[in-house]
């Protein structure tokens, strides 16, 4: 069951928009300032105008008409100098309040437990840092600058009204009240629907990502009508919500329209009204109301087109304050050594059974570990438990004594490395990449480890270690982004390394190279390998098999062997599936030994061709063959296996 990542209540984005903004008082005054100024200017040109129509009724002299009319010159130039000194500092406002955000949010998730991301599903988090954080920058610095900037336009011309016909003016006021509810109507149906509509399209992110990472299961099982059925339900939810915002729009702009029909309906109406009837009433006030009136469209139209993506923004970043609201696990044990103990520890996922019951393990310190079992058994949950990912329901996993669960991440990162199958690659230099926990470190120690884990692509590269890579770079293929992560840990150099799987996207032939050299530069950190690749047992000082929710057993490869249980029953069918393969083989194949046990010599290295594998009666006859005849191209692995 999916538990959604928080969203915030509209009441606390709220907070977050004005606490943003008072961290740049200066901007935001500056902002506001440019922008009275301007939109005063702008309504003292149709004052000015009304006045040259009453003074040209007056009587007034050319001289007198001349300087107002320069007045009106000077109001556009004013006008268009601090509307657009104003625009700059709302966009400059804007961007450096979404950048505040976007790293207030980056440093939360980072904080995040992987545990409530897993719990949570990849596709909240990404669009929450992906399309979220893009329509919540957006309302920083565009909608809402435009918003504030129109409500303020609409204030000065509604106030610019009142000062040259306070009868009239109020005219233009009528508008607002049947606006402001309408407004407010709107906004109160249609918030929980944005947000709802964001939140679909997290659904659908996560459908898409997981039918595409799962591409190949999804062919085995033939699982496409069942993908495409998941995905068309979800988009098919998020239609419904796109329906039911154009559903409030269908009502909230005809009612807008009809809103701000009214003023310059009414300013015309009463205005001509008052004049006729010999009022107290100027042409030249009448035509500069009514074009103070007229000139509210701009703005309002200007404020519910930018009312979509406001409140698209306001969604977005209610979801993104509410991954804040989540409470940190505090992590405050601190390791004295690097010594690791599993102290009978039971574990399961969530409220599943139990996947690993009462398991006792302390890996030697300073020695490799492979870690093998059945498919299911646990492996990858020890290691998980191990890196602090997830903590035991019952006994104990430590290093140096403390908790693992409760070692500080940061202290955690240097005390253990866990590499599993799956790499990000940074869009930054090859440099950048590996230098991400050792920033230190010098391009000496770079190249030592890329060649440690056969990462020889680096070599064509022309730009070597500058190369860019990931997006608009160069786009490394799985193995190739395996190699830069396992180079990022010889780098890192922590006293702790667990591989789970980490050469597994490598090719077969390559991966048993690259692990010995792994091995090699690893030398005297401790190294719990979790392996398919049994070629990484035979390599490790000792050999857990977890199997039935424990520790089934336990010593060298060799021990294990002979010891004829679970191990040797793995090792058996490892090497039967390898030979069948056609893969690397493992060294004590590649030397055909008889039934008495004497070792013969080894076979020379066998063309590409067909393989077989062979049962113990057929040994002799085989023997004799491929002693007779080493030019026919015969290549024999005898499976020496009882
Ligand atoms: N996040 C999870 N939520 C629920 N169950 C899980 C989760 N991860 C693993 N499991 C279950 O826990 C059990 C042990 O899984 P784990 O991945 O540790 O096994 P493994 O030995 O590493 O297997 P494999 O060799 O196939 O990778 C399996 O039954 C698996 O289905």
């Amino acid at each position: 069951m999916r538990q959604r990542l928080p969203v915030a209540a509209g009441r606390d984005a709220l907070y977050t928009l004005l606490r943003l903004s008072s961290a740049r008082k200066g901007l935001v005054a500056g902002f506001l300032s440019c922008y009275l100024i301007g939109l005063a200017a702008t309504s003292l040109i149709p004052i000015l105008f009304g006045t040259i129509i009453d003074g040209i009724g007056a009587g007034w002299s050319s001289e007198r008409l001349n300087w107002t009319a320069a007045g009106i010159v000077a109001s556009i130039v004013v006008a268009a100098v601090f509307l657009r000194y104003g625009s700059l500092l709302g966009r400059r406002f804007g961007e450096l309040a979404a950048a505040q955000l976007r790293e207030r949010f980056t440093e939360r998730v980072l904080r995040l437990d992987l545990g409530t991301v897993e719990a949570a599903g990849r596709g909240d988090l990404s669009t929450r840092t992906s399309a979220d954080i893009q329509s919540a920058t957006t309302l920083f610095h565009t909608n809402g600058p435009e918003l504030l900037s129109g409500a303020l336009e609409v204030a000065v011309i509604a106030a610019a009204a009142v000062f040259v016909h306070p009868v009239l003016g109020l005219g233009i006021i009528t508008v607002l009240p049947p606006l402001i509810f309408v407004f407010r109507r709107y906004w109160k149906r249609s918030q929980g629907v944005f947000v709802a509509e964001r939140g679909a399209m997290s659904e659908i992110a996560e459908s898409l990502g997981a039918t595409s990472e799962g591409s190949q299961t999804v062919e085995s099982f033939r699982m496409q009508e069942e993908r495409e059925r998941a995905t068309e339900t979800e988009a098919g939810e998020h239609q419904r919500l796109l329906r039911r915002i154009l559903g409030l729009f269908s009502w909230f702009l005809p009612a807008t329209d009809m809103s701000l029909a009214t003023p310059i309906v009414l300013v015309s109406l009463m205005g001509g009204l008052w004049y006729l009837g010999g009022g107290a009433i100027t042409i030249g006030a009448i035509s500069a109301v009514a074009i103070l009136a007229m000139r509210l469209d701009g703005p309002l139209y200007r404020m519910m087109n930018s009312m979509i993506e406001f409140q698209q923004g306001a969604a977005a970043l209610a979801r993104i304050e509410g991954v804040g609201t989540i409470p940190e696990t505090r992590r405050e044990s601190v390791p004295e050594g690097d010594e690791i103990v599993f102290r009978n520890v039971t574990f399961g996922y969530g409220d599943g059974p139990d996947v690993l019951t009462d398991l006792d393990l302390r890996p030697q310190k300073g020695k490799r570990l492979a870690i093998v079992g059945p498919s299911g058994a646990g492996k990858s949950t020890l290691a998980r438990l191990l890196a602090g990912i997830d903590a035991p329901r019952k006994g104990s996993v430590t290093i140096g004594g403390a908790e693992a669960s409760d070692i500080d991440t940061e202290v955690l990162r240097r005390h253990l490395i866990l590499v599993t199958q799956e790499h990000y690659v940074f869009n930054a230099s090859v440099r950048d990449n590996l230098r991400l926990a050792t920033p230190e470190a010098d391009d000496a120690r770079l190249k030592g480890a890329l060649d440690a884990v056969g990462a020889t692509w680096i070599d064509s590269l022309d730009e070597g270690l500058d190369t860019v890579l990931g997006d608009g770079g160069l786009e490394l293929d799985p193995a190739e982004a395996q190699q830069l992560a396992l180079a990022r840990v010889i780098i890192a150099d922590p006293p702790i390394v667990i591989l789970d799987e980490a050469t597994a996207g490598i090719d077969p032939d390559n991966a048993g190279g690259i692990e010995a050299a792994l091995a090699g530069a690893l030398d005297g950190r401790t190294v719990l390998a979790i392996a398919h690749q049994l070629e990484a047992a035979r390599t490790a000082d000792q050999v857990a098999v977890v199997s039935g929710g424990g520790i089934a057993e336990l010593g060298s490869h060799e021990e294990l062997v002979a010891l004829g249980g679970e191990y040797a029953r793995l090792w058996a069918a490892w090497r039967q599936e390898v030979l069948r393969s056609g893969g690397p083989v493992p060294p004590e194949s590649r030397r055909a030994r008889p039934a008495h046990g004497k070792a013969v010599p080894a076979a020379p290295a066998c063309p590409p061709g067909p393989r077989f594998v062979l049962s113990p009666p057929d040994v002799r006859v085989i023997f004799r063959a491929v002693r007779s005849s080493p030019r026919r191209g015969i290549c024999a692995f005898l499976d020496d296996t009882p």
